[in-house]
């Protein structure tokens, strides 16, 4: 049983309006009383109410700070533990010194991601859902977030859960069977078999189909940005992250130095690749060796190659339409308000139409078109409905991955009449990978690792 009580800074630090600090545990209301003078004591007030006044040292009995507390009593918290929150005025100094105080208590710091693993090992949220928590803090556009909202609201967990349990009630038929062979009828056995698994398999399929499109909306397009100067790159980019609000950030916990940026199209989120780089190499095909621009354009899943609709196509266009043609890339014909000299045949011949796309950029004039072209792309046309489940988490998307894998063994053995203790351990490994996404089969050190990717204080 978790008996020690932890603190950490919840709120990012720096200077803010108010900084709070979250304590959790059995020690929390009675350590933090001893530091707070109010109206009431912590100890005698009633759960999920807020106070106002001061920390104390309790040393100096010195007024500290001018404070907030919540108090949310065990176990109706997000830990489900004593729960007591201060809010503080924001500012480094004003946090580190009551985070001092609290840990010279029978209190020590939490680690990163404490307060959620708390939350799932006390059996408030499953693996999943705690997962989901990340991304909701990672999420760099709405649909992100929305994905990510229903994941931590157990959207995932409950379907998984259904299909586990189809897979139980497999399982406990085969025990019977076992048991008590006289009774079994192996023909039905095997055609009952057939039928869940083949119903779960179904289920999983569906799910990983929407992967793909989760792990985009979850991660963002990977999008390189090419052409030759002063083709209106940095005005593309400029009038995309301008009406589309970028925001600008270096993912932390990521080794790679560059400096991604992240716009959205409308709702698709693409993350622009170091398009600096490429944008002073790629005018010459032959310094498209130049590693760093490689790497960018090889990881890219999608190529915006921006061509001037006032200009003649140059050999080295015409070689890059080329070389990236089969890749998944679009066309932006800019400068549209200029008279047309570019050999549209010639793009026509690497391009369909709908990947050709017409943009007047100084007049932030063909965005509407971009972003139907980078759903015919990516999302066959259209972006799905917000009640679908996505899954977009790699780990989940790589046990499923394994459960179907399973399933599918289960059911040719059944049909193949294989003895059914066999089928067996194709049926039970195939619940516990599902379990694996719930975290109710997950090992130790598995869960230590996915919460260690949380911030502190979360
Ligand atoms: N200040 C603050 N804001 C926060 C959190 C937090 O811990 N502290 N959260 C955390 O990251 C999220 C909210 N999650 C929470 C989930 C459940 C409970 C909770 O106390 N649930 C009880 C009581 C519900 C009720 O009274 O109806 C329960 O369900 O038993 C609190 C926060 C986001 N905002
Ligand atoms: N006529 C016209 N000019 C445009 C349009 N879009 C951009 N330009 C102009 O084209 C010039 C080059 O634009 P940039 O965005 O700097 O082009 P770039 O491709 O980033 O150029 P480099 O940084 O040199 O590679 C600027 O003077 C823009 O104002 C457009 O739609 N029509
Ligand atoms: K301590």
């Amino acid at each position: 049983m978790i008996s020690d009580t932890i603190a950490a800074i919840s709120t990012a630090v720096g200077e803010g309006g108010i900084a709070v600090i979250r304590v959790s545990g059995p020690e929390a209301v009675g350590e933090v009383s001893r530091l707070f003078r109010g109206a009431t004591p912590l100890t005698e007030v009633p759960s999920h109410t807020v106070h106002y006044g001061f920390m104390i040292d309790p040393d100096t009995k010195e007024k500290m700070e001018e404070v907030l507390v919540t108090v949310m009593l065990a176990p109706k918290s997000f830990t489900t533990e004593d729960v007591v929150e201060i809010s503080a005025h924001g500012g480094v100094v004003s946090v580190r010194r009551i985070m001092e105080l609290l840990l010279k208590q029978r209190i020590r710091l939490a680690e990163p991601g404490e307060f959620t693993k708390r939350a799932f090992l006390n059996g408030r949220i499953d693996l999943s859902q705690a997962e989901g928590v990340i991304d909701l803090i990672r999420s760099k556009s709405d649909k992100a977030f929305s994905v990510a909202f229903k994941q931590v609201e157990g959207d995932l967990s409950r379907r998984i859960q259904q299909l586990r349990q189809t897979l139980i009630e497999t399982l406990a038929h085969i025990e019977v069977n076992i048991d008590y062979p006289e009774h079994d009828v192996e023909s039905m056995t095997s055609l009952f078999i057939q039928e869940k698994c083949g119903s779960v398999l179904t289920e999983i399929e569906r799910l990983l189909h929407t992967s793909n499109q989760g792990k985009i909306l979850r991660e963002g397009i990977t999008t390189a940005i090419v052409g030759r100067p002063n083709v209106g790159k940095s005005s593309l980019l400029n009038a995309l992250s301008g009406q589309n609000r970028a925001i600008v950030t270096d993912i932390p916990g990521t080794t790679r130095d560059v400096i991604e940026e992240f716009i959205t199209i409308n709702n698709i989120p693409l993350k622009l690749l170091d398009t600096a780089g490429i944008r002073e190499t790629l005018d010459v095909v032959e310094k498209i060796g130049v590693e760093r621009s490689r790497t960018a354009l090889n990881e890219a899943d999608l190529i915006l190659l921006v061509l001037n609709n006032g200009d003649e196509l140059n050999e080295e266009e015409q070689q890059l339409m080329e070389q990236i043609s089969g890749r998944q890339s679009i066309v932006i014909l800019n400068k549209m308000d200029l008279p047309q000299k570019v050999e549209t045949e010639k793009v026509r011949q690497f391009y369909k139409e709908e990947l050709i796309v017409p943009m007047t950029v100084k007049e932030g004039e063909g965005v509407d078109r971009l972003e139907e072209a980078i759903s015919s792309l990516f999302f066959a046309g259209k972006l799905e409905s917000a009640d679908l489940t996505y899954v977009s988490n790699v780990r989940h998307i790589a046990l499923l991955h394994q459960t179907k894998r399973s399933l599918i063994d289960a059911i040719e053995a059944a049909e193949m009449f294989v003895p059914i203790d066999m089928i067996q351990i194709d049926v039970r490994l195939a619940w516990e990978q599902l379990g694996e996404i719930v975290g109710d089969t997950a090992q130790d050190s598995l869960i230590d690792q996915i919460f260690s990717q949380f911030c502190l204080g979360k």
